[in-house]
């Protein structure tokens, strides 16, 4: 987790979105950040300045683990999602190579969760970055962490690995293209 000698500042990207603009859902059906997942997270998630973001997760009912608190699958969820916002910061496209979680206080049913990652390193295709979860407001104690490694990948990635009917039909939607496309043609 630590980055290699060689590893460079993360630099954000000319044209990533603005600080304070949302960063829309990257697939409708994204547990994580999909409006069309009933029971999915429906994380909302903002740039902001440097190669940071930040979002909000409202614990619900039906993300319990123990009775009345939040799974803990469920919070490395959270923060992997607003983690993989990060790729919009350097317009990359990049997935979840390793994902370290500290759990450090209980988080009850309702509570929400304020999420906040940036990007430390970058080596070749590895990107390392930070994320902290906060209970009570954005400056609240941290609940939940994770340090992790992103790698970067090409949309061939998805093309080559995900399921036919599902592919098929992002293929077929000219707003899901036009997200790939935003991200694939960075240099
Ligand atoms: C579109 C964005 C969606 C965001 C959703 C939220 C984030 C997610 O949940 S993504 C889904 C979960 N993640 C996945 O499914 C990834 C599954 N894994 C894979 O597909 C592959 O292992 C993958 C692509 C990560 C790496 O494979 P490959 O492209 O062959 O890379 P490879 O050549 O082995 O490694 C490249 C570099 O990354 C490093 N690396 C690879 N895997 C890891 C890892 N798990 N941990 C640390 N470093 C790693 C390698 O050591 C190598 O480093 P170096 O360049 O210094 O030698």
């Amino acid at each position: 987790m630590t980055p290699p000698a060689g590893a460079r500042p993360p630099v954000r990207h000319p044209e990533a979105p603005a600080p304070g603009e949302i960063i829309g859902s990257h697939y409708e059906h994204c547990f994580g950040c999909g409006g069309g997942q009933p029971h999915g997270l429906h994380l909302e998630t903002r740039a902001r300045e440097g190669v940071r973001v930040t979002a909000e997760f409202r614990v619900k009912e039906a993300h319990q683990g123990a009775p009345g608190l939040a799974h803990g699958g469920v919070l490395a969820t959270a923060l992997d999602e607003t983690l993989g916002a990060l790729g919009w910061m350097l317009r990359v496209i990049a997935v979840t190579g390793r994902l370290e979680t500290d759990y450090l206080r209980p988080v009850p049913v309702d509570t929400v969760l304020h999420l906040d990652a940036e990007v430390l390193a970058v080596h070749g295709r590895k990107i390392y970055c930070t994320a902290t979860g906060r209970i009570g407001g954005p400056e609240g104690p941290v609940a939940v962490r994770a340090d992790a490694v992103f790698i970067e990948v090409k949309i061939d990635h998805f093309i080559e690995n995900g399921r036919s009917a599902e592919i098929q039909a992002v293929l077929a939607d000219p707003d899901q293209v036009k997200v790939a496309r935003a991200l694939e043609v960075n240099p």
